[in-house]
C-alpha cells in the first residue's frame, strides 16, 4: 500500500478481508471514502458495517433516518441504499467541509435533494429541532464524548421498533480493556452499559469492522 492510499477499509484477517470484499461499494461510495479519508482521517463506516446498516433500514422500511456525524456522507450513501425510495435522510455534523464533502457525494450518487437534509451543527444545536419518536433509525458516529451526553434525546428520536446504531466502540480493542481508563474508551463503556441495561432496548454488539452497537426499541 502507497503512503497516498488510504488504509484497508475493514479487519485484515481473512475473515474481515472476505466480509469488506462482499460489502461491494459504489464509485461514488469509494470516492466518497477517499474525501473523508484526506479531510480528516477520521474512519467513515467500513464496508460490511455501511452494509448492514442498509439491511437494517431496508428491514425497518426506514423512510427517516438521521445520521449524526454525517461525515463524508458515506454512511449516509449506504443508509439511503436501504431506505424506502421516498425516504428522507436527515444529517448533521459540525465540521462544514465534511458537510460540503458529504453534499459531493450525494450529487455524485445522483441522491435527488428531497431525499436529503444536511444541517450544520452539533447533536446539543440540532437535536431539540428534530421530532421525538419520528425517526425509523438514529445511527451515531465519531467520538462518543460528542454524543453520549445526548444518549437519552438521540434513544427519544427513535420510534418504538426503530434502531440506534452507534459505530466505532471496538476500535483499538480497548473498551473491552478494564484497565483502560482514556476518555474515549470510558465514554464507550458508559453508553454500552446505558443501553444493555436499557430494558426498553434490544441490544447487540456487531464485531464487524470497528464495531457496530445496535438496539431496537421495543416499548
Ligand atoms: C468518523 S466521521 C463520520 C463518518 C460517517 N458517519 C461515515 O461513515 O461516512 C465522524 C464525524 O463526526 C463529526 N463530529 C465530531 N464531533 C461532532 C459534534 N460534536 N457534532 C457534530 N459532528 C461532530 C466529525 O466532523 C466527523 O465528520
Amino acid at each position: 500500500m502507497s503512503a497516498d492510499q488510504p488504509p484497508p477499509a475493514g479487519g485484515t484477517d481473512q475473515g474481515a478481508a472476505y466480509a469488506d470484499r462482499f460489502a461491494a461499494e459504489s464509485p461514488e461510495m469509494v470516492a466518497a471514502r477517499r474525501r473523508a479519508h484526506f479531510l480528516s482521517g477520521a474512519t467513515p463506516v467500513e464496508p460490511p458495517v455501511g452494509a448492514t446498516l442498509a439491511v437494517l433500514a431496508a428491514t425497518s422500511g426506514a423512510r427517516s433516518v438521521v445520521s449524526i456525524g454525517s461525515g463524508g456522507g458515506l454512511a449516509a450513501l449506504w443508509l439511503l441504499r436501504g431506505m424506502r425510495p421516498d425516504g428522507v435522510l436527515t444529517a448533521l455534523d459540525a465540521d462544514p467541509e465534511q458537510l460540503r464533502a458529504a453534499r459531493s457525494a450525494l450529487a455524485e450518487a445522483k441522491v435527488p435533494a428531497s431525499r436529503a437534509r444536511l444541517i450544520f451543527g452539533t447533536p446539543g444545536e440540532v437535536l431539540p429541532r428534530l421530532s421525538p419518536g419520528g425517526y425509523d433509525m438514529v445511527c451515531c458516529a465519531g467520538p462518543p464524548r460528542e454524543y453520549s451526553e445526548h444518549l437519552a434525546a438521540l434513544l427519544g428520536l427513535v420510534r418504538i421498533g426503530g434502531t440506534l446504531t452507534c459505530h466505532g466502540l471496538l476500535e483499538g480493542g480497548r473498551v473491552a480493556d478494564r484497565t483502560a481508563r482514556d476518555p474515549q474508551s470510558v465514554a464507550w463503556r458508559e453508553i454500552a452499559r446505558t443501553i444493555r441495561d436499557d430494558e426498553t432496548l434490544l441490544p447487540a454488539v456487531l464485531p464487524i469492522g470497528t464495531g457496530l452497537l445496535v438496539a431496537t426499541k421495543r416499548s
